[in-house]
């Protein structure tokens, strides 16, 4: 495959090294919006930055370049990108967390909240540790988390960075030195608390998913998911 690389920071080397290593090829890297033929590529993925991706992602649908995007913090538009995917018969898939670990992760977070939410007497909370030169908070995997939570559980309608309100789930952000992404969700009584936790050790899980999710969506048109390509949960 001819791959497209819109973004060439940390995510980019990475999938590079990765994508080189299961015979692709790289025919496009890149950190500004232009400059560039796309349609060089058999498939693009997007890891640039939050006022980046929309564009990046839409250039992509208009010339007919399967996009995968791994950029986090541009959710407010990502309804308006669905709907100009299927406008333009294009191929798509977001994930805030391209991992095999962190979607069997969600899946457990669904089941757990399921569970939990027969038990008003624990109250949920979650924390999200990332490297010092992340530019969103919380991160995208926190907020899928946190609406995963809303949709199983009956009590959460929100979530909210250190918040206390009812119904609402608090989400702390914390930033340190090299920390690849680490995500815990807890439920707390009077008398205990249980912890789901992901640690990535690194980001080649991410680069691995983001890289097989492009293999997969090469062919096809339309607006996919995660769980589509990993046919898990
Ligand atoms: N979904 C997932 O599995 C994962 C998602 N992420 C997300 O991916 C994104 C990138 O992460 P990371 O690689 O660590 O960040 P980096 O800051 O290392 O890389 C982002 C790159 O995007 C470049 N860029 C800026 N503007 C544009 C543009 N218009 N078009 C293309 N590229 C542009 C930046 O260039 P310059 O420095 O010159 O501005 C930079 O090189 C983040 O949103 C992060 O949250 C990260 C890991 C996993
Ligand atoms: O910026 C990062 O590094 C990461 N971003 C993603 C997110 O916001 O959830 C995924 C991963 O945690 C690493």
């Amino acid at each position: 495959m001819k791959i497209a690389l819109l973004g060439y920071g940390k995510m980019g080397k990475t999938i590079e090294k990765i994508a080189i290593s299961r015979g692709h090829t790289i025919v496009i890297k890149t950190n500004d919006e232009d400059g560039y033929d796309i349609t060089t590529a058999d498939v693009a993925i997007d890891f640039s930055v939050p006022n980046a991706a929309f564009f990046n992602v839409v250039k992509c649908f208009k010339n007919g370049v399967p996009v995968i995007s791994g950029t986090t913090g541009w959710l407010d538009n990502y309804k308006k990108a669905e709907a100009l995917c299927q406008e333009e018969n294009g191929a798509f898939i977001y994930a805030s967390n391209f991992s095999l670990g962190v979607n069997i992760f969600f899946e457990l977070n669904k089941q757990l909240a399921k569970m939990m939410s027969k038990l008003e007497s624990y109250k949920v909370s979650m924390e999200e540790i990332h490297h010092t030169q992340k530019l969103d908070a919380p991160s995208g995997t926190a907020i899928t988390l946190a609406e995963s939570i809303i949709s199983e559980h009956n009590t959460y309608t929100d979530w909210s960075l250190l918040s206390n309100k009812e119904n609402t789930i608090p989400i702390t952000a914390k930033r340190i030195e090299d920390v690849s992404g680490t995500h815990a969700v807890s439920y707390t009584s009077k008398t205990d608390t249980i912890t789901i936790e992901h640690e990535a050790h690194n980001r080649e899980g991410f680069a691995l998913g983001a890289v097989i999710a492009a293999e997969w969506l090469q062919d096809k048109t339309g607006v996919y998911t995660m769980k589509d390509v990993l046919n898990i949960g």
